[in-house]
């Protein structure tokens, strides 16, 4: 998978996208860290509000973040009060040293030689991410996989939930996904104007997908996750994250053939 999450100096601010499985995946690749992190664990701040997000934070860093969300809330729904960030690290395939270092970007949430409060950790981690409230998706595109992603998402998450639902074949307009009625793609800077929608997914055929993310900026999305094989053209500001299943069977096939490659 290929991400995009913005950082200066990044070449996605100058309005370029990367090709799909351009970028490292997210689990385990170096980041190029600024060498003024400090390690997270040095102090007790659980009590006070965590530091404002500092300037520049890797990608691959924020990338992690939803990762050790995820271990997180599962730690705690089995009662865990005090994690480590050792706990962490079994949990996310991630070095302790990894996850402390991305943690110290937003500020020190534990103690040393104690670990972090679980939930303190899981509201601070919720709320850097933004994702202490709904935020809103729509997505452009309800053939078979819109159509999947849709079903996925209404069924399983709150925080991020796809709210609105575009396509452009007459067929499809007016049928329902999830209880979303399938909206006309003509409607849909108005509808995300009004909705204030800044997050999107783009599911159409890769000859669409440019004059759908066109569109989607003008209405006033900045992050767009996109599952076309094509490479968009974006405005600076706009991230793109690109998704291509094809790619990274591709690579995987790398592992299992029959022959080791030589040279
Ligand atoms: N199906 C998969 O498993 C899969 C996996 C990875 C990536 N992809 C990619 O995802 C995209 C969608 O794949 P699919 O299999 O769902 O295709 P699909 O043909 O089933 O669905 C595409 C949908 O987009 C709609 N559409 C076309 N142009 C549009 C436009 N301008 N505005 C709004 N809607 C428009 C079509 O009416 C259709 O309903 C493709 O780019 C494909 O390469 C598909």
């Amino acid at each position: 998978m290929a991400a995009r999450v913005p950082d200066p100096g990044d070449p996605q601010r100058t309005g370029r996208s990367p090709g799909p499985g351009g970028e490292p995946g997210p689990y385990g690749e170096p980041d190029g860290a600024p060498g003024s992190a400090v390690p997270s664990e040095a102090n007790d701040d659980s009590r006070v509000a965590a530091a404002p997000a500092p300037a520049r934070v890797p990608d691959v860093a924020i990338r992690r973040l939803p990762v050790y969300l995820r271990a997180l809330e599962e730690l705690r729904a089995e009662d865990h009060e005090i994690v480590s960030s050792a706990d962490l690290a079994a949990r996310t395939g991630y070095s302790s040293e990894q996850i402390r270092k991305d943690l110290a970007y937003f500020g020190a949430f534990g103690t040393r030689g104690v670990g972090y409060r679980c939930d303190v950790l899981v509201d601070r981690l919720r709320h850097i991410l933004g994702l202490d409230r709904e935020v809103p998706i729509a997505l452009v595109g309800a053939g078979h996989l819109g159509t999947a992603l849709v079903r996925y998402n209404r069924t399983r998450h709150r925080d991020v939930r796809i709210v609105a639902v575009f396509d452009s074949d007459p067929g499809r307009i007016g049928q329902e996904i999830e209880g979303l009625v399938i909206q006309p793609a003509e409607a849909m800077e108005a509808v995300i104007r009004e909705a204030g929608i800044k997050l999107a997914v783009i599911a159409v055929p890769a000859a669409a997908a440019q004059e759908v993310a066109r569109r989607l900026v003008e209405a006033g999305v900045t992050a767009i996750l996109n599952f076309a094989p094509v490479s968009l053209q974006v405005p600076p500001g706009v991230v793109v994250q690109n998704v291509d299943l094809t790619l990274e069977l591709q690579s995987l096939a790398y592992y299992i053939r029959p022959e080791p490659a030589t040279g």
